[in-house]
């Protein structure tokens, strides 16, 4: 018998569950979108095994529906997919960053012979579109499912049963508590990564030495920055309340800072970098979504042809596993940084060893 899953919206998050379900024994996926562009994309990507334009064709007999659009445009789909003939029995689940208003909208329209399940993969990238999606997204992140009444819990059971193909640890998150906790570990972090990026942008505008000099601590903390901007300006509406008090408490968290900088309160500054380095050390161990997905390093490495090359040859001879490659050509004229990532510490630590026995400058 096939499990047939539709999807809608298949960019990153869309197109990595695509990815992890498609060709598992069984299971069909067809992607769904309004544009037939995007349909020979998905088809020519392989995330899919069919592609239409037509929503109630992408439903016929589906025993799971995902819905992966922007936020904002959740509840029209939610709406438009009550109104089909569904496959009695079927699941639908959205992968939305927000959860109390789309569990609101499927309580409203509730249908008794189809489950919602509101969910939310703690895993993602600042990078955006079916080109970035990836079968490894999920692998290790957490995955929230929001609690809903009328829901039984075989329908969660087999819902968790798919998302096994996604490596990922399913929890339960009423969805109020997950738009404040996500609220300020992942909307708040966006907003203060686009703001700084501002200021120094509008610094920069009279003194290019800002973003010639900006090094790995603006790196590190900005990257979000770059997240595609309708997908978030969505977030940021849908969950308003939220993040209005949390930036309320982010004032008073940086006139803190201003207070103890007038002050010329060292002890005070001193206290919070040891309690901010004792939370952060006891997040959770590198999980995917949450600190980082891999183990890095980064080289120093004289600018010349073949060496990427060379460097991953001598990791090949020594049987070290290496996961991603990128040359950081951040300072002109001088040697580029090469970043390696590797998806075991133990990987790392060996190319830091060998590479460093070999007179590299290895950073991690
Ligand atoms: N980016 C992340 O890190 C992340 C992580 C977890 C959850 N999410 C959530 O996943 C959802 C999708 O985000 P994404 O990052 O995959 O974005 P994306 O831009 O990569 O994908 C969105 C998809 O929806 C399609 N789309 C856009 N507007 C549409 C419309 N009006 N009608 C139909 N299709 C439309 C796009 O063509 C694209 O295929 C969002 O709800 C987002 O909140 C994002
Ligand atoms: O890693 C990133 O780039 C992300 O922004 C992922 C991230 C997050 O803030 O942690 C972003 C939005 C999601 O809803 C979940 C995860």
């Amino acid at each position: 018998m096939t499990t047939k899953i539709a999807i809608f919206g298949v960019g990153l998050i869309g197109g990595s569950l695509a990815l992890c379900f498609r060709g598992k024994p069984g299971i069909e996926v067809v992607g769904h979108s309004p544009r037939s562009g995007s349909l020979e994309v998905m088809l020519d990507r392989g995330v899919v095994d069919s592609a239409t334009l037509s929503m109630e064709e992408a439903v016929r007999d589906a025993n799971f529906i995902f819905l992966c659009v922007p936020v904002g445009n959740l509840e029209e789909y939610l709406e438009k997919l009550y109104a089909l003939p569904l496959k009695p029995g079927c699941i639908i689940t959205d992968v939305g960053s927000t959860k109390a208003s789309i569990a609101a909208a499927a309580e409203k329209l509730s249908r008794p012979d189809v489950y919602f399940i509101g969910g939310h993969p703690m895993a993602g990238s600042e990078r955006s579109g079916v080109e970035a999606a990836s079968t490894l997204l999920f692998e290790n992140a957490y995955y929230v499912l929001t609690p809903a009444t009328g829901v039984p819990d075989e329908a969660y059971a087999k819902l968790e049963e798919l998302l096994l193909y996604t490596r990922a640890q399913v929890v339960r998150v009423n969805p109020a508590q997950h738009d404040e906790i996500v609220g300020a570990i992942s909307h708040l972090p966006h907003i203060i990564a686009v703001a700084l990026v501002n200021q120094v942008c509008d610094y920069n505008a009279s003194n290019g030495l800002y973003r010639t000099l900006a090094a790995g601590g603006f790196r590190d903390i900005t990257r979000i920055a770059s997240s595609d901007p309708m997908i978030w300006r969505d977030i940021l509406l849908s969950n308003r309340d939220v993040v209005l008090s949390l930036l309320k408490d982010w004032n008073d968290e940086i006139g803190g800072f201003i207070s103890m900088l007038e002050d010329r309160n060292g002890e005070g500054i001193v206290d919070s970098f040891v309690k901010a380095n004792r939370f952060r050390s006891e997040l959770p161990e590198r999980r995917k979504g949450m600190i980082s997905s891999l183990f890095d390093l980064y080289i120093d490495v004289p600018d010349h042809p073949g060496i990427i090359g060379q460097i991953t040859t001598e990791l090949g001879d020594q049987n070290i596993n290496l996961s991603n490659i990128q040359i950081i050509e951040s300072r002109e004229d001088v040697p580029g940084l090469l970043h390696l990532s590797f998806r075991q510490e133990s990987a790392m630590e060996r190319a830091k060893e060998h590479l460093q026995s070999m007179g590299y400058a290895v950073y991690v």
